[in-house]
């Protein structure tokens, strides 16, 4: 199976202004991977590069093992900054006029209006769209030439909630129809709602890359208990020193171990003669992790 995106060490200058910088990307087959950063993070400019809009500085992409060349982009679909549509005419009108450019059968089109969700209202004009319908008219667009792999650059921006839910629903239902796709986010809910991994951008710069599974495995275990230099030393020497944090509240220790082994930890405790007032398990905070990771840009809804 051909790997959809695969770049090395790509970099873009805007002048002296460094938009990405020595990224190395991997999309895997199937996938929704999710490329999380704040505003002015690179994800357009890397999206654009991928589909030849932009010419990278130096480095190397390849897109469903294909490099760069005539006939590159023909198994991918793209939305990316608003596509532009004949607002006198229907949805369904417009997506006939795309699908004949791009040679194209027209039986195509109700396929990828029902897809979208969007068959009761195709004959409506284009104008007259909400920003969610115009939206999915854009995906549909970009799924007429059946693509293996779809890129698409913050398809919620600027849906309301219940719309962003359809597009993300929409999202499940082509990658479990095997299409594998790269989208771009500045929404950490979206991201781990949607996507089966993430990577994130910060500066031009891949800071985090991870499954959304394990970003949400990674919880701790938080104690208290006195006399505290003496618990702290019982559990490092019981844990190991990796696994044993004190915590950013007084005399709390935070200890990097499963959900299941809090019994055991306590009675240890306990039998060495400490005294336990907290034994909590604490969910992973995404946000926090992405917080420290972008400086604050990435926001948590
Ligand atoms: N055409 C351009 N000319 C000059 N600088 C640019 C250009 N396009 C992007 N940049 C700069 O490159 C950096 C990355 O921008 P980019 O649009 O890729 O980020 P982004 O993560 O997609 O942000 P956003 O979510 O705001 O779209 C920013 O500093 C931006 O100002």
């Amino acid at each position: 199976m051909s790997t959809p995106v695969e770049t090395t060490a790509l970099t873009k200058y805007y002048g002296p202004t460094v938009a990405v910088e020595n990224l190395n990307l991997t999309v895997r087959p199937g996938e929704v991977y999710g490329f999380l950063g704040p505003n002015g993070a690179g994800k357009t400019t890397t999206l654009r590069m991928l589909l030849g809009l932009v010419k990278p500085t130096s480095g190397r992409l390849r897109l469903l093992d294909s490099a760069p060349g005539p006939r590159y982009l023909d198994r991918v679909g793209a939305l990316i900054e608003g596509p532009t549509f004949y607002p006198y005419l229907s949805g369904r009108d417009n997506l006939r006029v795309l699908a004949d450019h791009a040679g194209v059968s027209r039986s195509r089109v109700p396929e990828v209006l029902a897809t979208v969700d969007l068959t009761g209202r195709a004959g409506d004009r284009y104008a007259t769209y909400s920003m969610g319908m115009k939206q999915r008219l854009g995906l549909a667009a970009a799924l007429l030439k059946s693509p293996e792999l779809l890129v698409l650059d913050e398809p919620t921006n600027g849906l309301d909630p219940a719309g962003m839910a359809d597009m993300r629903v929409t999202v499940r239902e082509l990658a479990a129809d095997g299409c594998t796709v790269l989208l771009s986010s500045h929404l950490l809910a979206e991201v781990e709602q949607v996507c089966d991994r993430v990577g994130v951008i910060n500066e031009g710069r891949l800071v985090l890359e991870s499954t959304v599974a394990e970003l949400r495995s990674g919880g701790t275990l938080r104690v208290r208990a006195a006399p505290f230099e003496r618990a702290r030393g019982h559990l490092e020497s019981r844990l190991g020193v990796a696994r044993v944090r004190v915590g950013d509240v007084d005399s709390a220790i935070d200890l990097h171990v499963d959900a299941a082994q809090a019994a055991e930890i306590n009675h240890g405790l306990v039998g060495a003669g400490l005294s336990v007032s907290e034994l909590r398990w604490r969910e992973p905070d995404l946000e926090e992790t992405f917080l420290r990771l972008t400086g604050g840009g990435v926001s948590a809804d």
